[in-house]
């Protein structure tokens, strides 16, 4: 097993172990198994079964993810969990984020946090997360990322949310018509197909799409319904996939229908990727057509959505809980605003505040062609826009309004315009919307 970094002392008894996620008959498993039991004990999942963990841990090897355990290194309580088991879980690994107009950036995703009820509110998150972030950012990584559990958890560590998402509910009877004439087509596919396809279609829609994370290989198998959330082969799914008016696949659905005892006949959307506005559209007609179906729902559908455009009637879709989804978290604020691409010219001077320290200062961004320089500038400098690393995170995809983010307090603008020219600045090309959770 390979360690990535030594070990780190806390107060109390614990010490921090980061170790490479290895599939099942290598080095080191039984580490990583203790640490994925300890995850599903945080987010209350019944046990799972051996071969639910060996199939789990071996799409973390896919991802390369480095997981962090928080173990006790004195004497434990008796007859309770062994040593081996950490306290604290916590992992990461690094995909790209779109940033708009195509750019990507490598980023730092965080996930399966939980610390143990019995060590709890101790600071075992607060000295992973630190450390993490600490640690990523001397790597030259300038993003880090994650989806919350709870929205009061992250603020204080810098993270903002930069996206939102929503539950929808389609009424697919007589009333649902969409005012598209097909350019190409949607035929049904064996659900296998997607285990190679899912990943090429995609990235197609990652490149197009601000604010798309890559996926985490497990999404091919949950698409093609090998391996589902509880474990097991999903024999209930189905999928179509749409061509292009060349036949090249550009979309795809993974979806499955909810059984007769769920009223009304409902078509419940697993994963729905579209490279494009047609596939997009086509594939809503095809799911608006399935027969004896009256419902179709989705639980990632975007809040700005063409769907609503294109429906004769609106009214057709019953949206709930419109949330946040992708929470961003800036480490280096140079290195991140260089990365983007700007719609429009013009400098700003940001007075970044860090809670962590990671990258607090003055900072100026200079547009010119689009194309960014950032410069540090000495403390005593005049900020146009005073704010947290996590408001900023927060409008650095264009999905988040600084004007708005100003008129709660969150934002300070000290010349006046500064929020609308920010708002101008960091727009992008098309809607934010993240299709990867994780
Ligand atoms: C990216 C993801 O994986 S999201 C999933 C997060 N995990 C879960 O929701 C699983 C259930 N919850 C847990 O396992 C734990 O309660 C955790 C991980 C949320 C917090 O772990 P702890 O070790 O107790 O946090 P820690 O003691 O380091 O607290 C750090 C700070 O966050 C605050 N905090 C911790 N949890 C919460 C919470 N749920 N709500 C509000 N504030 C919180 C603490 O008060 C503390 O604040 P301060 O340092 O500013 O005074």
């Amino acid at each position: 097993m390979t360690r990535l970094v030594s070990v780190a002392e806390l107060s109390g008894n614990y010490e921090i172990r980061r170790f490479g996620a290895v599939s099942e008959g290598k080095d080191g498993y039984a580490e990583a198994e203790a640490w994925s039991r300890a995850v599903s004990f945080g987010f209350h999942e019944s046990t799972r079964t051996p071969e639910h963990v060996a199939k789990s841990l071996a799409t973390y090897e896919a991802d390369r993810r480095v997981l962090t355990g928080v173990y006790q290194t004195g004497a434990v309580a008796p007859s309770s969990l062994p040593a081996t088991v950490p306290v604290a879980t916590f992992a990461t690994f690094r995909k790209t984020l779109n940033i708009g107009f195509g750019r990507m950036l490598e980023s730092q995703m965080v996930t399966s946090v939980t610390v143990r009820t019995s060590h709890r509110r101790r600071g075992l998150l607060r000295a992973m997360m630190s450390e993490d972030l600490r640690l990523a950012k001397d790597d030259g990584i300038a993003m880090a990322a994650l989806t919350a559990s709870e929205g009061t958890i992250y603020g204080r560590f810098g993270y903002g949310v930069a996206s939102f998402e929503r539950s929808v509910k389609v009424d697919t009877t007589a009333r649902f018509n969409l005012r598209h004439l097909p350019a190409g087509s949607v035929e049904v596919a064996d659900p296998k197909a997607l285990l190679r396809l899912a990943p090429e279609v995609f990235e197609r829609v990652h490149r197009l799409t601000p604010g798309s994370m890559g996926r985490q290989d497990w999404y091919r198998q949950l698409a093609s319904g090998s391996l589902g959330r509880d474990g097991k082969e999903d024999p209930a799914i189905k999928v179509a996939l749409h061509y292009g008016p060349g036949g090249d696949i550009d979309g795809y659905v993974s979806y499955k229908f909810l059984g007769w005892d769920t009223e009304p006949y409902t078509v419940e959307v697993v994963d729905l990727v579209a490279a494009g506005h047609d596939a997009y559209l086509e594939l809503w007609q095809f799911l608006g057509a399935i027969d004896l179906v009256e419902r179709v729902s989705w639980d990632e559908a975007p809040v700005d959505d063409p769907l609503a455009w294109a429906l004769d009637d609106p009214r057709c879709i019953d949206s709930s809980d419109s949330r946040d989804m992708l929470w961003l978290r800036i480490l280096d604020a140079r290195k991140a605003l260089e990365a983007r691409h700007y719609p429009a010219d013009g400098r700003l001077v940001f007075g970044i505040a860090d809670p962590l320290g990671l990258t607090a200062g003055k900072y100026a961004l200079d547009v010119d062609g689009g194309q960014a320089a950032v410069e540090r500038l000495p403390d005593t400098a005049q900020a146009d826009l005073a704010l947290d690393v996590s408001a900023l995170s927060s409008i650095y995809l264009g999905g988040v309004c600084p004007v708005t983010l100003a008129a709660a307090g969150r934002i300070t603008e000290n010349t006046p315009g500064a929020t609308l020219k920010a708002r101008q600045m960091f727009a992008v090309e098309r809607a934010t919307h993240c299709l990867t959770h994780f």
